[in-house]
């Protein structure tokens, strides 16, 4: 009876939030009884880790993949150099290491999270270590120790020490049964990789911690990402990435995927700039805890003929993964991110022609076909 009595509570507080724009239901973790969990029972709740007036002290782990070094550039000249402290379990390259804090953090070594966040005086995390989705099939072991038993480090540490954490998703966390054109952030998420598993597993965390101990977790799930300074770490979507350096190169591809495979893609720029929004945006306004973002979506073959506007010599050729084919498969070809546009204002800047543009000109493609001209 006293467990009705106290869902009923929370039934109608959900109604009442509801009503009121941009206010958030907490489920008083009490009711759930104590945790046997490092996370000690004296947690704050949603209350902000820092003064409004002074600007986080920042965490990025697995900062020296495609997307770290990039987030990590974006939030210096937003919060100053010295607050964002990029880390990796990798040597940095001399550019990356002279051009503001890095320091060594291995996710699966709790103790040395813990000091980190201590003493540097850490309130927000951005939690970028993983293996992605064609390693990970790779090395299953290693993905599910890397992807789920770190993430519950860098959940615990983040609880206990009342930081707010973001830590991405992806278009790998949906599987064959989601509905795929488009694709809505509440669906079937059945994944057939370790990497969608485990990301699957990281919202469902994020989201329990969230309500359990008030820990401040806000997560995207990305498309495929493009980018022209960094190389991709080992997923379904790298094609994209990759084809703008053969261009650039040798002016011919041969891509993985098959000619009509259709996925959702953003230019990094873009994926970065909704990272941060979505940390910025006040809690009231976030619905939810884990939101879509979608830019363009694309097949190899619509790419390249994008491509030969710029470089008409440019030749594509396919010789198909079946890996990856049957992954690429089961993702979604369009996401559907109304809640993201509704509720934090998200909005893309990149669609296929100036992605295609700005690759390009990075690497002195238009500038040669201008020139030819
Ligand atoms: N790049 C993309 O297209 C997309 C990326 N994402 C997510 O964004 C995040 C960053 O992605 P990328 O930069 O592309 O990944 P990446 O694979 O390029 O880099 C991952 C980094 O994690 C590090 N790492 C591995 N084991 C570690 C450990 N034990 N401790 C600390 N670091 C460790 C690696 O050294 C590597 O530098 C990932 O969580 C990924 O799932 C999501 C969707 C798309
Ligand atoms: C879309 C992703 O999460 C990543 N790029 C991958 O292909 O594994």
């Amino acid at each position: 009876m006293l467990f009705l009595g106290m869902l009923k509570q929370v039934v109608s507080r959900t109604a009442q939030s509801k009503a009121s724009s941009c206010r958030k239901l907490v489920l008083p973790w009490q009711f759930l009884g104590s945790s046997q969990h490092r996370v000690p029972a004296n947690v704050n709740f949603h209350s902000t880790s820092f003064s409004e007036a002074e600007p986080p002290r920042v965490l990025i782990t697995g900062g020296l993949g495609q997307l770290g070094v990039g987030l990590a550039n974006l939030l210096r000249k937003r919060f100053g150099k010295d607050n964002v402290i990029l880390s990796d379990i990798r040597k940095p390259p001399a550019h990356v290491f002279h051009s503001g804090p890095f320091i060594y953090a291995n996710i699966l070594d709790y103790k040395n999270l813990r000091e980190i966040v201590v003493n540097h005086r850490i309130s927000w995390l951005f939690h970028y270590s993983a293996l992605l989705s064609a390693v990970g099939e790779a090395n299953v072991p290693l993905a599910r120790d890397v992807n789920i038993t770190g993430l519950h480090n860098i959940l615990d540490v983040a609880a206990e020490y009342n930081v707010r954490l973001f830590v991405p998703s992806t278009i790998g966390a949906f599987g064959p049964t989601s509905p795929r054109n488009p694709t809505p952030d509440l669906c079937v998420q059945r994944p057939r990789t370790i990497y969608g598993v485990s990301k699957v597993h990281t919202e469902l965390m994020g989201e329990y911690y969230y309500y359990r101990y008030g820990l401040d977790f806000r997560c995207l799930r990305y498309p495929g990402i493009i980018s022209a300074d960094s190389q991709p770490g080992g997923g379904t979507t790298d094609y994209a990435v990759q084809i703008f350096h053969a261009a650039a190169k040798n002016g011919t591809f041969e891509c993985n995927l098959k000619a009509s495979t259709r996925l959702p893609m953003m230019y990094i720029s873009d994926c970065l700039r909704a990272t941060l929004e979505v940390m910025e945006a006040p809690a009231e306004c976030l619905s939810m805890r884990t939101y879509n973002i979608n830019a363009m979506s694309f097949t190899p073959e619509e790419l390249a003929l994008a491509l030969r506007k710029h470089a008409p010599d440019f030749q594509i050729t396919y010789c198909v993964d079946p890996l990856r084919q049957a992954i690429a498969e089961s993702w979604p070809m369009i996401l559907d991110d109304s809640n993201a546009r509704k509720d934090w204002g998200w909005k893309h800047d990149f669609d296929l022609p100036e992605l295609v543009a700005t690759m390009l000109s990075f690497h002195g493609v238009s500038t040669r076909v201008a020139q030819v001209n």
